[in-house]
């Protein structure tokens, strides 16, 4: 019996990951860029086990359907196939995330889940190998190895296709995100899906493919002058153009809803009273705005009146992959 325990924290994308180029591979069309965070994390045990005579996943408690395991089994075969190993898995993951739904990214669990199977079958990964292995699981992954900031290379193959941290002057720790979690209970296009419609039919995706490695050479030279309106901007621009190209995908969709759009509404306003702060979106109706830390609380007064307590999660910059001991 192999056994391997890790801690991962989700990221959220300044600079989007928006599209693959080889879905096999999670090869994307782009580079990206995040900031891991430590309000979230994933916790993954993984235990191949001879007695066991099928892949099994439990997540917060609940054994997962066939659907959801195939998933894991998909990732677990690959280190199978590397380890030329024949044992299946029991793979238990405990969502670390706030009350609300929907806030638990697979970008946590997988890679979580890579570096339980690093440690459990003394794999001797390095982070950059890591970083490939989750990304087999899920892009976004890739990015959770390292802590605060990440830029994903795009590369061109699996060998090639990576995240590695960005050098920071650990100027993120002067960073904060406020979620608002605007959950209007539809259920969205899961990021997978919407970016698979959105490359293979929308008309704006051009648009995105072409001003993106801009986007990411400017939230870069931002970090590195420690420039956060030039950081934010970026960020607010970036997010907008991405989902910009999904109302143009067919059929058309947003991740928008009315309270989504309240928030953007009350993010310009506030910048507006001289309060420095940007909104980002990813494949739901939830909000994230970025915001130096001194100016947290004035942000969230600003929203108070709007949204209650338990809709305003506070983040800040979070640590890289950790093992835990067993
Ligand atoms: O995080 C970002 O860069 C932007 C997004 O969150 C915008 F929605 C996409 C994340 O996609 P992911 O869940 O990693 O997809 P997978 O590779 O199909 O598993």
């Amino acid at each position: 019996m192999y056994t391997g325990k890790a801690r991962a924290y989700t990221n959220i994308a300044l600079i989007k990951y928006w599209g693959k180029k080889d879905e096999h591979l999670i090869i994307p069309m782009n580079s990206s860029l995040s900031l891991t965070l430590d309000a979230f994390y994933t916790e993954t045990s993984v235990q191949f086990d001879e007695n066991l005579t099928e892949d099994l996943f439990v997540l917060d408690g609940q054994k997962q359907d066939t659907k959801q395991t195939t998933k894991i089994s998909k990732f677990l075969d690959l280190v199978r196939k590397e380890q030329n190993l024949a044992l299946f898995a029991k793979v238990d993951s405990q969502n670390y995330v706030p009350t609300a739904a929907g806030l638990a990214s697979s970008a946590s669990g997988l890679a979580a889940l890579a570096g339980a199977c690093n440690e459990a079958l003394d794999l001797q990964l390095t982070e950059i190998e890591l970083s490939r292995l989750a990304r087999r699981g899920s892009g976004s992954a890739c990015r959770s190895i390292f802590g605060g900031f990440a830029e994903w290379q795009k590369g061109d193959s699996d060998q090639t296709s990576f995240a590695q941290g960005i050098p920071s002057d650990h100027w993120e720790d002067e960073l904060a995100m406020l979620f608002v979690l605007v959950d209007d209970g539809v259920k969205d296009v899961s990021s997978r899906d919407g970016m698979k419609r959105t490359v293979e039919s929308s008309s704006f995706y051009s648009g995105w493919l072409e001003t993106v490695e801009a986007d990411l050479a400017t939230a870069k030279q931002a970090i590195a002058e420690k420039d956060f309106n030039k950081l934010g901007e970026v960020t607010e621009a970036n997010g907008l153009r991405m989902h910009g190209t999904t109302l143009a995908a067919v059929p058309p969709f947003t991740y928008w809803s009315p309270e989504s759009l309240k928030v953007m509404q009350l993010v310009r306003s506030a910048r507006q009273q001289g309060l420095p702060c940007y909104f980002t979106m990813d494949a739901g109706p939830n909000v994230k705005i970025l915001v130096e830390k001194k100016n947290l609380s004035t942000l969230k007064n600003h929203l108070a009146t709007h949204f209650s307590k338990k809709q305003l999660i506070e983040a800040y910059a979070g640590p890289k992959i950790a093992l835990i001991p067993l």
